[in-house]
């Protein structure tokens, strides 16, 4: 088994941003209080570690509830945690009010999913970055702010930034409000973009001069950049590793290239296989059997076992630890495990998800 904490995928790189065995627990309100009843909670993240390195793109993967918003919350410190640590340059952030705060938020940067209600209607394009600019550039002068907001729009290719700066969000395209929120984000010179669905709310045909710039951003910046999305196939475009989140746990991660054309959890084979591609074979011999369970109330064991067609006894009451699968290729299913029973379900698997692979984005 290996451990999740150490060795990261770019070998000898420290992490910039790190959660440690990071757990969430949100208390369920609602209901009349009984004596004696046990507080509900949901389950929302349970013990995931993630690294994020400086320069490259980590997209983190999973269906709609698997709490990866939450992770990118936690990461952000915007929740308390309930368990496990972050850590910024190794050293863990306790950080939820005050001057830390501040120094987290401007280090650590949110782009939301939602560019068109992330913004004052009746706040200019310049008064909006003014703001943004007067908060993290305090010192400069009224003549060195424009420039700066000038340079801003250029980056994010709003240009000539003049024909933008006195224009106000609803004159702008969905497109071009979303790089307005990386303008935003810019503004602070983060060390770190955490990206949840930047482009799941905007037309197919303009993503991908969004997810581009994102990453020439990265890349010029030598940022880290966490990529919250539901699309697999995006993932191995666009991003250097994949992190595949099922039910608040991480099941697998690596290199994008091994994790989206050799998956080895069965939930990532399904995601893969769920993924419209006409073209691909192999798709309709992984089959579902099921929902994603309730997180307040998580399967035993593994969460994934009570949907999996390789289920073994054991998967139904010990969570699997992370296998390794090749260097630095990580997933937490038993099917990884070194004994007779595992190998056998392990060729069953080999043989149903033969040619099984992300469609090309
Ligand atoms: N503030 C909250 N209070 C209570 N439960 C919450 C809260 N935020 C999230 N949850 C619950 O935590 C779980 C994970 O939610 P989360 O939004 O992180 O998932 P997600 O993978 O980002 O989903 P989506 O792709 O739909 O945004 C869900 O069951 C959700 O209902």
């Amino acid at each position: 088994m290996s451990d999740e904490t150490t060795g990261g995928t770019a070998a000898g790189d420290e992490p910039v941003l790190q959660a440690v065995h990071v757990t969430k627990h949100f208390a369920v309100r609602g209901g009349l209080p009984r004596r004696g009843a046990t507080k509900k909670v949901v389950h929302a993240v349970e013990d995931v570690s993630l690294d994020l390195y400086a320069g490259r793109i980590t997209a983190l993967v999973g269906e709609s509830g698997s709490g990866k918003s939450t992770l990118a919350r936690l990461l952000a410190q915007l929740y308390p945690l309930t368990g496990g640590e972050i850590r910024l340059h190794g050293k863990p952030v306790q950080a939820l009010r005050g001057k830390a705060f501040r120094e987290h938020v401007r280090t650590v940067q949110l782009i939301l999913q939602d560019p068109f209600s992330s913004f004052n209607p009746v706040a200019s394009i310049a008064g909006t970055l003014r703001r943004a600019v007067a908060l993290h550039h305090p010192g400069k002068s009224a003549k060195e702010r424009a420039a700066v907001i000038d340079d801003l729009l250029t980056q994010i290719n709003l240009v000539p930034p003049r024909q933008f700066t006195e224009k106000f969000p609803h004159e702008l395209s969905g497109g071009q409000l979303q790089r307005l929120s990386i303008a935003r984000a810019l503004a602070a010179d983060p060390e770190v973009f955490l990206a949840d669905e930047p482009v799941s709310s905007l037309d197919v045909s303009i993503r991908l001069g969004i997810l581009n710039l994102l990453r020439h951003l990265t890349e010029d910046r030598n940022a880290a950049m966490l990529y919250v999305t539901h699309d697999i196939a995006s993932a191995r475009y666009f991003a250097a590793d994949t992190a595949v989140m099922y039910a608040g746990q991480v099941v697998e991660k690596g290199p994008s290239e091994a994790v989206t054309q050799q998956a080895a959890h069965p939930y990532t084979q399904l995601l893969i296989a769920s993924a419209p591609d006409p073209s691909r074979a192999g798709a309709d011999r992984v089959r579902d059997i099921g929902q994603p369970p309730s997180l307040i109330d998580p399967p035993s064991g593994c969460r994934f076992h009570p949907r999996c067609p390789f289920a073994m006894e054991r998967c139904a009451t010990d969570a699997p630890e992370p296998f390794e699968i090749s260097p630095g290729h990580t997933a937490r299913c038993w099917l990884y495990a070194d004994d007779p029973e595992a190998r056998a379900k392990r060729a069953d698997n080999a043989e149903a998800v033969a040619g099984l692979t992300a469609p090309a984005s």
